[in-house]
């Protein structure tokens, strides 16, 4: 069934309680209204997702759009450092998504939102022509003057990443049928990078706690990220290909294209960031008890706002290229 009315569609998205009871008044009113009971600064971003551009409606359920919509701006609020805290959701949909679709992608939504303890308190509804256009803002916290800057890399630091990079570029990939996995398995689990990405708060957070670090989520791949660092930062960046954290599923696919996905492909939403040598000893150690992996993949030196990738005995200067919206 078509949505027929807008107002009778917010009624049916709008969540029966909250779970913040600093929410003063949430969806309803011209704005949400909420009172911070606490001193702590507060974090905002919002990310867009379009039909097309970010997903095709054939490839990834309403379930998965809805859950990545909302993961990748959890994932900026974990790249600060932060914890989320709410969340606002517009959504621009064409006649060829049914009521049952766009309440799929509410249910995506709420796994995540329930997971992190975040409440949806407002949003926007309109209509398209074509594509459907998801823009979900989400709010955080950050205790004072320990939020994580891309400007905070200094000469020295150890570059980390957590995770496993090239995964989700893999997963689209598969997808789009450009690649073959070994098994149901392989496929399964990079496609799931792919469209269900989590994100890192629990290691932000950790890392927010360190004296000093400089830190990133990758949404658009590794080298642009650390380009961002190096040009935030005005340091040189160096890191070395065989340190690169490869998944076993990734690397099972044998494709020569394993390290373009790990250093373009973008989309890991894990962090990437810098902290001097005795924070990272500290940080491995916390991060190790809290099963979440961390890999020192290179190190900060002074010198101009660049990066380089050291492959066997080359040194190849990683230009600032990987997804960008109006370059391809
Ligand atoms: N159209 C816009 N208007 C205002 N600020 C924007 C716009 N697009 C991006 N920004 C800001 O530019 C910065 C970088 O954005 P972006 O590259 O999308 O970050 P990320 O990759 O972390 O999502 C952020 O501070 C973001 O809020
Ligand atoms: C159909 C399809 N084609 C290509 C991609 C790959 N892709 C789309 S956007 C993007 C980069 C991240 O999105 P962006 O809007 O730049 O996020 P931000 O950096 O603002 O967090 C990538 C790798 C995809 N997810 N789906
Ligand atoms: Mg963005
Ligand atoms: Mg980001
Ligand atoms: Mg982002």
């Amino acid at each position: 069934m078509r949505i027929h009315d807008e107002f009778d569609f917010i009624q049916k998205i709008k969540p029966q309680s909250h779970i913040h009871r600093e929410i003063v008044t949430g969806i309803g009113d011209d704005a949400a209204v909420f009172s911070p009971e606490h001193e702590m600064n507060q974090v905002i971003c919002v990310d867009t997702m379009v039909e097309e551009v970010h997903f095709l409606k054939n490839l990834s359920t309403p379930f998965e759009i809805g859950y990545k919509a909302l993961a990748v701006n959890i994932s900026d609020i974990a790249a600060m450092g932060g914890f989320p805290t709410y969340f606002l959701v517009s959504i621009a949909i064409p006649p060829n998504w049914n009521e049952q679709e766009l309440l799929g992608i509410y249910e995506g939504m709420k796994e995540l939102a329930s997971q992190f303890k975040i409440d949806l308190i407002g949003g926007d509804t309109v209509s398209s022509k074509n594509q459907l256009v998801l823009t979900v803002t989400v709010m955080g916290e950050v205790e004072k003057k320990k939020h994580c800057l891309r400007s905070d890399a200094r000469a020295g630091d150890v570059v980390f990443v957590t995770g496993t990079i090239g995964d989700s570029a893999a997963g689209l990939s598969i997808l789009l049928n450009k690649s073959t996995a070994s098994s149901d398995e392989v496929k399964l689990f990079l496609t799931s990078r792919h469209k269900k990405p989590k994100p890192q708060v629990k290691a932000g957070r950790v890392i927010s706690k360190l004296e000093r670090a400089s830190l990133n989520d990758i949404s658009d791949g590794l080298a642009s990220e650390l380009n961002e660092i190096a040009e935030a930062s005005t340091k040189s960046i160096t890191i070395y290909e065989e340190l690169l954290p490869l998944s076993p599923e990734l690397l099972s696919l044998n494709s020569e294209e394993r390290f373009n996905w790990a250093l373009y492909g973008g989309e890991d939403f894990e962090l990437v960031g810098t902290t001097s040598i005795e924070s990272f000893k500290r940080l491995s150690r916390q991060l190790e008890s809290e099963l979440i992996k961390i890999t020192k993949i290179g190190q900060v030196t002074d010198g101009p706002a660049s990066v380089h990738l050291v492959r066997q005995n080359e040194t190849i200067k990683l230009e600032k290229s990987g997804y960008n919206h109006f370059k391809r």
